[in-house]
């Protein structure tokens, strides 16, 4: 039998998954680290505890296993993205935590850079507007606020990474200081047409090229992992950050293929082939992962609140035990009784970004229930991704392309048949869920299959996909489209004062 192995590395644990070369899930370990919140609008990780917590994880899957770092073919690395961390080279050792993609530290940077008139150079080059969320402004934040950085940096003393990386640079023992161009294009540093880092916004963020890795395609040979760490080596061969690698996992290669990801929050992805475009409806660019050194596209939109409404259903409003209880709660009643509920507990992200809305429910009436909230909140999961995948098709459109016409799921939430079988009907296209969950692992584990050459060719990995339930539309599509009209009059609601 031959083996991968995937190192799925996200924001709130490090996982370890085997898969057979069918790609199926033989073993899984997780471990969860610590969340570090040292003043309002930041979020930090221990850079050191990912990394113990990643390899405790790898070393306990492969005892779950049976395999040793032998019977391992390749390994694969997916990571959150846009988390920077910052280390020294002589030590390996972090100068400061990791700067979590959620902190918002870095805003007066943006502004600054905003009023700069930056905003088309970064869009044109990067595919990204200019937020807090990507590493470039996190990596000058660190430079600019721990002492000594700047001068350590001019002399070649520090490195810059995502948490792909971090944990390349630990599994090598500082061999190898590498990312791949899906990570690369979350950093607002990095030309994604060139797939080089790109001068200009180097200097406009004061950014030393002397702390970047180098960019290689996603499937790429990236190292291989020193013996001490897994008990033998293990080439290194696939990266991309977690969410193209779920698209990759999903088998999404061709232009108008598109998946959602309902975890905490939702991240939609489309492919857009070979094609750069931009969003006329609010939602960015990004590389995709790539298998050879042709740039490859994908256009994104993400949800703040997904299964995170779940979530608060159970700790906020203590109307159920575990998540689990949610559909049974919500099919209890045959619809929402006319509530609508906005999730916009942190804002509203794509298509609408409007930082300022709060969570709103409408349309209470005597007769409605907890089971009516309960259904409206899961349905505010699907009425979001709706809005994602209309922008999407409306930019496919006006690329000369087609409406998309499938969705492939993914993410705790998509477990949840009451909800996926509302998303197909309120999209009016199939809605559906592959045999294997775990695709952004899976991603990446096909990523290292094929750089090694245990896969031939994307087709081969097509093959492999496979569906476990499609979801039909059965909503006439003049009862869909009210439905999304009642939404739209509640998201406008949500700032409404
Ligand atoms: N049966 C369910 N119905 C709806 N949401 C669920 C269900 N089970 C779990 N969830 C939600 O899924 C999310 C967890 O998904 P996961 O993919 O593990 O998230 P993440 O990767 O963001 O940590 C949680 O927000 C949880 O509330
Ligand atoms: O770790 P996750 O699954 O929350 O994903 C985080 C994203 O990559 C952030 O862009």
């Amino acid at each position: 039998m031959t083996y991968l192995l995937a190192l799925d590395q996200g924001t709130s644990s490090s996982r370890s998954i085997v898969f057979d070369a069918q790609g199926h899930i033989v073993a899984m370990a997780q471990r969860e680290f610590r969340q570090i919140f040292p003043q309002p609008g930041w979020v930090e990780h221990d850079a050191t505890e990912i990394w113990h917590s990643q390899l405790a994880t790898a070393r306990e899957v492969l005892t779950k296993a049976g395999l040793k770092a032998g019977d391992i073919h390749a390994l694969g690395i997916t990571n959150q993205r846009e988390t920077t961390v910052v280390w020294s080279r002589k030590t390996g050792l972090p100068i400061y935590s990791a700067i979590v993609w959620q902190d918002r530290r870095a805003e007066p940077t943006c502004a600054a850079l905003r009023e700069q008139g930056l905003t088309p150079v970064v869009q044109r080059k990067t595919g990204l507007v200019i937020d807090a969320y990507f590493s470039g402004t996190k990596l000058k934040w660190i430079l600019d606020n721990v002492a000594g950085a700047r001068e350590q940096a001019a002399r070649g003393e520090l490195a810059f990474g995502t948490i792909d990386s971090w944990l390349v640079w630990q599994l090598t023992n500082g061999q190898v200081h590498a990312t791949d161009v899906s990570n690369a294009s979350r950093t607002m540093l990095f030309n994604v047409h060139s797939n080089e880092w790109d001068a200009e916004l180097l200097q406009a963020l004061d950014i030393p090229p002397e702390v970047l890795p180098a960019v290689h395609p996603s499937a790429h040979d990236f190292g291989r992992v020193a013996a001490e760490h897994l008990g033998g080596e293990i080439e290194i061969g696939g990266i991309a950050g977690d969410q193209q690698s779920a698209l990759f996992g999903q088998a999404c290669f061709k232009a108008g293929m598109a998946k959602n990801t309902y975890g905490t929050g939702c991240f939609m992805l489309m492919h857009t082939g070979a094609q750069f475009q931009s969003s006329g409806n609010g939602l960015i660019t990004t590389s995709a992962a790539q298998a050879s050194r042709t740039p490859e596209f994908a256009l994104e939109g993400s949800v703040f609140i997904g299964g995170a409404v779940v979530q608060w259903l159970r700790d906020g409003l203590q109307a159920i035990k575990g998540s689990g209880e949610v559909q049974g709660l919500a099919e209890s009643v045959p619809d929402a009784g006319g509530v609508m509920f906005v999730p916009a507990f942190t804002g509203l992200g794509a298509p609408y970004w409007n930082a300022e809305a709060r969570g709103t429910i409408v349309g209470l009436t005597r007769g409605s229930t907890v089971a009516h909230i309960a259904r409206a909140a899961l349905e505010s999961i699907a009425f979001q991704s709706a809005a994602l995948l209309l922008a999407m098709s409306r930019d496919a459109v006006a690329a000369g392309g087609a409406p998309v016409s499938e969705l492939r799921v993914d993410g705790g939430a998509c477990v949840n048949n009451l909800l996926m079988q509302f998303q197909a009907d309120l999209l009016g296209i199939p809605v559906v869920r592959p045999k294997v969950i775990e695709t952004t692992a899976l991603g990446a584990a096909y990523l290292a299959g094929l750089s090694t050459g245990l896969y031939g060719n994307l087709d081969e990995l097509s093959r492999h996909w496979q569906a476990e339930r499609v979801f039909h539309p059965t909503m006439p599509r003049e009862r869909a489209q009210e439905l999304m009209a009642q939404w739209e009059r509640a998201v406008r609601q949500t700032t409404a004062t």
